[in-house]
């Protein structure tokens, strides 16, 4: 696959590895499905690796390829925005372990000619990063003028900035925590359980009837989304409105409109998104915690390398709350790393990073041009 759509090339590359698994596997070939935009600077100088979150893909400013929505960021990358390709050779590559042409449970394994499903090995948010490092090198980027991302790939930012620390010059963490907490990991479990306990789910073999379990995570979708929202927000935008309706049905329709949303928004992600990679994804984010792979301190992460580093909170975050950031903060002081850090005002809640937030774009385009 190549083929132009806008100004963004999109590509998919299986690249021979083997690459090594935190969990012990051995993974080859390591396919990896990416977008670039705009052109490497003769000097390497301007490769910027964008990271996505959760459910995000490599579309990251041309449309979605099934919704036909636009890139997930367009707010903060294309022409005149704080990343733009005019200047920036832009990369953003599928996660290893989802569903948008990056190896994960869908694709097929080599072993056995039909989908890996549930026997694609459990991966974590640094594998993701190693096989980022594995495009770079097939790419001929050797160090990044920046590693960007929010929320999940937030944690891959910081990952990079840990796994490879001479490959980084700047490191932009947006939304994020160096750590899946205890409510952070329930929530999950939650949404996974959901999953499996759909009859459909079949211990994640589903693909050859193509008959998923779309309701198991659907609902699952519907608990995650809660999170990613602020209670002010879901007051503001819904408050206890009833849905096309004058009166409670004394029913279980979606009488409220905040009802009728959340059902909206699990069942519209059923169509973009695979229920098996939801597991393993979700399963690398509870996995992660920097300072356990750092000997238990988060500085020890930060010590090695020369990468400047911005970090962005919400403040209706509850997600991943500013706290979180202000540890991530305190590790980088404790390691003599320069860092500039802000909590931005916001009703949104978690998903702020991906709304229209201009003060968000003032601070990226700050740090990365101003150096600052
Ligand atoms: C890096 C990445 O993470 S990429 C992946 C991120 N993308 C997502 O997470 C997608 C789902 N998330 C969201 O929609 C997030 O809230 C955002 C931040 C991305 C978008 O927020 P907003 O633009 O404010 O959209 P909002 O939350 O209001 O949802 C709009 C949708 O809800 C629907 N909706 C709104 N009210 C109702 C209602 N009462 N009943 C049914 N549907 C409703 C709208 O029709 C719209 O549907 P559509 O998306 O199919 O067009
Ligand atoms: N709403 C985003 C952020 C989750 O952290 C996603 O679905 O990927």
């Amino acid at each position: 696959m190549n083929h132009d759509r806008r100004f963004g090339l999109a590509r998919q590359v299986a690249l021979p590895g083997p690459l090594r698994l935190d969990g012990g596997a051995l993974l080859s070939p390591v396919e990896i499905a990416y977008e670039t935009y705009g052109t490497l600077a003769p000097d390497g100088g301007n490769a910027v690796l964008i990271c996505h979150a959760l459910t995000g893909d490599q579309h990251v400013a041309s449309p979605h390829p099934r919704t036909g929505k636009p890139g997930w960021w367009t707010r903060l990358v294309g022409p005149g925005k704080p990343i733009d390709p005019a200047r920036d050779f832009v990369i953003c590559s599928n996660v290893l372990g989802s569903c948008m042409g990056s190896s994960g449970p869908a694709l097929t394994n080599p072993a056995t000619g039909r989908p890996y499903a549930m026997g694609f090995p459990v991966i974590t948010i640094r594998d993701m990063v190693r096989a980022q490092g594995l495009l770079l090198d097939h790419l001929g980027v050797v160090t990044l003028k920046a590693v960007v991302g929010g929320s999940m790939g937030g944690m891959q930012a910081l990952s990079w900035a840990a796994t490879f620390p001479h490959r980084v010059r700047a490191c932009v963490v947006i939304a994020s925590t160096a750590r899946h907490s205890a409510q952070n990991i329930a929530f999950h479990e939650v949404g996974r359980q959901s999953i499996m306990a759909d009859p459909k789910w079949r211990g994640g073999d589903y693909y050859a009837d193509q008959d998923p379990p779309a309701a198991g995570l659907a609902v699952a979708r519907m608990a995650a989304h809660i999170t990613y929202l602020s209670e002010a927000g879901l007051t503001e935008k819904f408050g206890r409105k009833l849905q096309a309706r004058d009166a409670k049905g004394f029913g279980f329709d979606a009488d409220f409109q905040v009802e009728s949303y959340l059902r909206h928004q699990g069942l519209s992600f059923v169509d973009r998104f695979d229920a098996n990679s939801y597991l393993y994804i979700t399963r690398a984010l509870d996995y992660f915690d920097l300072a356990e792979e750092h000997g238990g301190l988060l500085a020890n992460a930060f010590r090695a390398g020369q990468a400047r580093f911005c970090l962005v909170s919400f403040d209706t975050d509850w997600l991943y709350p500013t706290l979180e950031s202000r540890h991530i903060v305190q590790a980088l002081n404790a390691a003599g790393r320069p860092v500039s850090f802000v909590e931005l005002s916001s009703p949104y809640g978690h998903d702020a990073f991906l709304l229209e937030a201009p003060e968000m774009n003032r601070v990226i385009h700050g740090f990365l041009e101003g150096g600052a």
